[in-house]
């Protein structure tokens, strides 16, 4: 909160998205880029067109990206795989939400889906165990 009223900017940019609400940014080139989440997402045969342009705004917004849809339309699904898109990036993950029942859903969904994501980083049955997914 006290970001929006410091003199950087930073905060200036802040403001026009939050006081100002002006339009988030997303990075078009990159689509075309070699990143690997990108590619992943391109591959990943469980989703669909909507989810998977869902998850490219994601992973190509410059400030923020608002996905929404009607019950049952696989947000839930889809935010597993942008976690796991987000992960492959080296890239810090906060879940949080407005119910606990919904940060529920998604960890178990998760529990399936990101494990192999952690593993990767396990030498001779050592696992270091990425701080990278944080829930609250
Ligand atoms: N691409 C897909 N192909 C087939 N089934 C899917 C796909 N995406 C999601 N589903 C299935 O559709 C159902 C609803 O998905 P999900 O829970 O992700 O939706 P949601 O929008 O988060 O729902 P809610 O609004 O009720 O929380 C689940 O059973 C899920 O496995």
């Amino acid at each position: 909160m006290v970001q929006l009223f410091l003199l950087s900017a930073q905060s200036d940019r802040l403001r026009k998205l939050i006081v100002d609400l002006e339009a988030p940014r997303f990075d078009s080139g990159s689509i075309l880029s070699q990143d690997p989440a990108i590619s992943y997402i391109w591959s990943e045969k469980n989703l669909n067109a909507d989810q998977r342009r869902a998850i490219i705004k994601i992973l190509t917004a410059k400030d923020y990206a608002l996905i929404l849809g009607m019950p049952g339309t696989g947000k839930t699904s889809t935010m597993v795989y942008a976690v796991k898109a987000l992960l492959m990036r080296g890239a810090s993950v906060l879940l949080t939400s407005y119910t606990n029942s919904v940060v529920d859903n998604l960890l178990i969904k998760l529990k399936t889906q990101v494990i192999s994501v952690f593993t990767t980083s396990c030498k001779e049955n050592e696992c270091n165990w990425s701080p990278s997914l944080a829930v609250i």
